[in-house]
């Protein structure tokens, strides 16, 4: 193979490209590519991991596999395709997650360049803090649809994946969910906690039940329950807001998951108890309870043809047959796993998928919002955007080129290219940017003494959470230790089993109130981290929290001063709630985050130069501020509408219009806008 690389790379490329070793981190869509593209360029000794096995839907795009290698390890496939291209490559395939223990720092240094090729948050960021420790360059790519995006990440040179505070993703406030559904989002929110409450990981905030304390149907409720005798069957069954609680899952369990006694809590008594809070229905229109009987099944119904009839949509007996074939599907699985283990809903799952689909609809026909096929829903839920080969070659192609780059020392020349659906104005359709954007020192993963401020309501979060939401799901941790720096106090630990006991107090009970310091570590990811606790009494439906990098953020500012009397002199004005640093959340009303990928904002072409007067920090605090975390108001993208689950997606899908990139990476833009989207299958 080498031989073929004469005449085409110069003379030190092939020298570089003959003493390397890559990893590639991930197996997928691009993963393939990207490892098909450095055998076939004669890179001698490959390591390639991904934790999935193929799947059908796999096929269509990724080449090295076909239709014999269902359900086998992506990886050890991908390694035995690669290597019928050209034998004499050393590839070791891993079947395993890049963030389990066994690949440490040391593992990460034995590369010369690591090379992403991911769909998700967390391991982007993990591998990201872990060639930062490493000092090994990342080459970081991912795709949307017809975008794509390739960067380099380079200790100190550039901005590393965290440097930028992506958008949270869009929550919906428990009350629209539980009680007062008004979009197919909502009912498939709603579907998908009800399969957790059954048959998964249930988390406390994904309640299905009635919400008693929805404030809109405050005073009502108490006086209803007195009278009404709805209220006292409701008493016995689950999840009832106040009232006695029994645990969903064993409720089910001891009525033996009986599709009619199910549905007829879920689809019935549930909803009649929604309406006896009648204030919730002053000003919308009330929903409809169903009744079991009423719907007029076909007993043994043996045809089920419709339900695989993806792009139909289920009328509601159609739903309910659905519903009880899965429940009895699904129990089935849930018993084959060890004792206190639970189902992962996962959309390519069919009766995990089909509960779903069915759920939604049922409670689609019951708050008359429009119904969707299960095609739609799976796009919905499963937070899809439609991969493209294409997209996906071209992307893996400007990767090895980067890998080429970095290899010859050439770093300057590794700016981040974004790939477009339409030329620009300069008739690109890879757009590089035109300079390595700098690190952001606010950054709290690759500032030198990385710290943040952390606004919580210390009353209402416990350590429990304030562990998983905060610093695993938000700050993107494995396995933390905390400790109080003024005491000592260890609160946290990553030992099993020595800081149980402080999970169920409120951050409060154990002295984490405003103003203390607590020293965050994460051993595996050699990542430390101070945190700056800043009280704040959270508003019903407001996020409980909010990490700050930024510490200017916490000044006021004479710019929102003026915002403020602007409001109050009635004026409206949508950037009010925009620009930050930080990242809200409300404790687990966010969707899933598969799929993601740093983004860019459509600028002009024209803004893309740095004026000269200003340093690379400044440049980046500025497009840092520029940042919305909060969902806009409108969705961008039409056709995503209702699904705007992963704001980082619609922007991307939507970044169409007939100019360059800007520098400010994962950038939102201020202004939404109605233009149409691909959405193709
Ligand atoms: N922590 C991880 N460790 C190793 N591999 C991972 C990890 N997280 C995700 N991956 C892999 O990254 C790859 C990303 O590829 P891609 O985006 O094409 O996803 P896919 O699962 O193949 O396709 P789709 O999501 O569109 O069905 C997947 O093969 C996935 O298994
Ligand atoms: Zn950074």
């Amino acid at each position: 193979m080498a031989a073929s690389l004469d005449g085409v790379f110069p003379a030190t490329l092939q020298e570089k490209v003959k003493n390397s070793k890559l990893l590639v981190v991930g197996a997928g869509g691009i993963g393939c590519e990207i490892l098909k593209n450095l055998v076939l360029s004669g890179f001698p000794e490959i390591e390639i991991i991904d934790l999935d096995a193929i799947d059908l839907s796999n096929l269509n795009r990724q080449f090295l596999f076909h239709r014999e290698h269902v359900g086998k390890s992506k990886s050890q496939v991908a390694r035995e395709s690669a290597l019928q291209f050209n034998p004499d490559v050393k590839i070791k395939a891993y079947h395993d997650s890049i963030m389990a223990t066994d690949y440490g720092v040391n593992f990460f240094k034995k590369f010369d360049v690591v090379l992403n090729a991911l769909d998700n948050r967390a391991a982007r960021n993990h591998v990201n803090r872990m060639c930062l420790n490493a000092e090994v360059p990342l080459i970081e790519s991912g795709t949307a649809g017809y975008n794509g995006q390739v960067e380099l990440i380079k200790k100190g040179l550039t901005q590393c994946y965290e440097c930028t505070p992506k958008a949270t993703q869009k929550s919906f406030p428990g009350c629209t969910i539980r009680n007062t559904p008004s979009e197919p989002i909502h009912c498939i929110v709603w579907a998908k906690h009800l399969f957790n409450q059954l048959f998964g990981e249930t988390v406390d905030d994904e309640d299905i039940s009635p919400d008693v304390a929805d404030p809109e149907a405050k005073g009502e409720v108490d006086e209803n329950s007195k009278n009404d005798p709805e209220k006292a069957a409701d008493e016995k069954v689950p999840g009832d807001g106040n009232v006695v609680r029994v645990n969903t899952r064993q409720w089910a369990k001891d009525n033996h998951y009986d599709a009619q006694t199910l549905f007829n809590k879920f689809f019935y008594d549930d909803i009649k108890y929604l309406l006896s809070m009648s204030n919730l229905w002053k000003t919308r229109k009330p929903p409809t309870p169903i009744k079991w009987d009423s719907l007029l099944l076909k007993q043994d119904e043996t045809d089920q043809s419709y339900s695989r009839q993806y792009h139909k949509i289920w009328s509601l007996a159609e739903c309910a047959a659905v519903f009880a074939d899965c429940l009895k599907k699904l129990k089935l699985n849930l018993e084959k796993m060890d004792q206190g283990d639970s189902l992962v809903w996962d959309k390519d799952d069919q009766p995990a998928m089909d509960f779903v689909a069915a759920c939604a609809n049922i409670r689609g026909y019951i708050f008359e919002i429009g119904r969707k096929s299960r095609f739609e829903i799976k796009s919905m839920a499963g937070n899809i955007i439609p991969a493209i080969a294409t997209t996906n070659a071209i992307t893996a192609g400007v990767v090895v080129l980067h890998t080429f780059k970095v290899l010859q020392n050439q770093l300057d020349k590794c700016k981040s290219v974004y790939m477009r659906l339409r030329p620009n104005p300069r008739n690109q359709l890879l757009v590089p940017e035109k300079f390595l954007t700098a690190p952001n020192k606010n950054c709290y993963v690759c500032a030198a003494e990385p710290a943040i401020h952390l606004r919580i309501d210390t009353k209402r979060v416990h350590i429990k959470e304030f562990r998983d939401e905060v610093l695993i799901k938000t700050l993107n941790m494995v396995n933390p230790d905390v400790i109080v720096d003024a005491k000592g106090v260890v609160v946290i630990s990553s030992e099993e089993g020595e800081t149980e006991c402080n999970e169920s107090k409120l951050m409060s009970e154990m002295d984490i109130v405003d103003g203390v310091l607590l020293k965050c570590d994460d051993f595996f990811q050699n990542y430390e981290l101070s945190i700056i606790i800043v009280h704040i009494d959270a508003e019903r439906d407001e996020p409980l929290f909010e990490v700050i990098a930024d510490p200017n953020q916490l000044k006021p500012k004479e710019e929102e001063t003026v915002k403020t009397s602007e409001k109050e002199n009635g004026k409206t004005d949508d950037v009010s709630d925009g620009p930050s640093t930080s990242k809200k959340s409300k404790i687990n009303e966010v969707l899933d985050d598969d799929d993601d990928l740093c983004l860019i904002e459509d600028d002009d072409d024209h803004n893309v130069s740095k004026p000269t007067d200003k340093s690379a920090t400044e440049e980046v605090t500025e497009a840092t501020d520029k940042l919305q975390v909060k969902s806009p108001e409108k969705p961008i993208a039409t056709k995503r509408k209702t699904t705007t689950v992963d704001d980082d997606i619609t922007e991307i899908l939507d970044s169409d219009e007939e100019d360059g990139p800007t520098q400010s990476k994962r950038t939102k833009r201020s202004e939404p806008d109605e233009k149409g989207v691909i959405n193709i299958d």
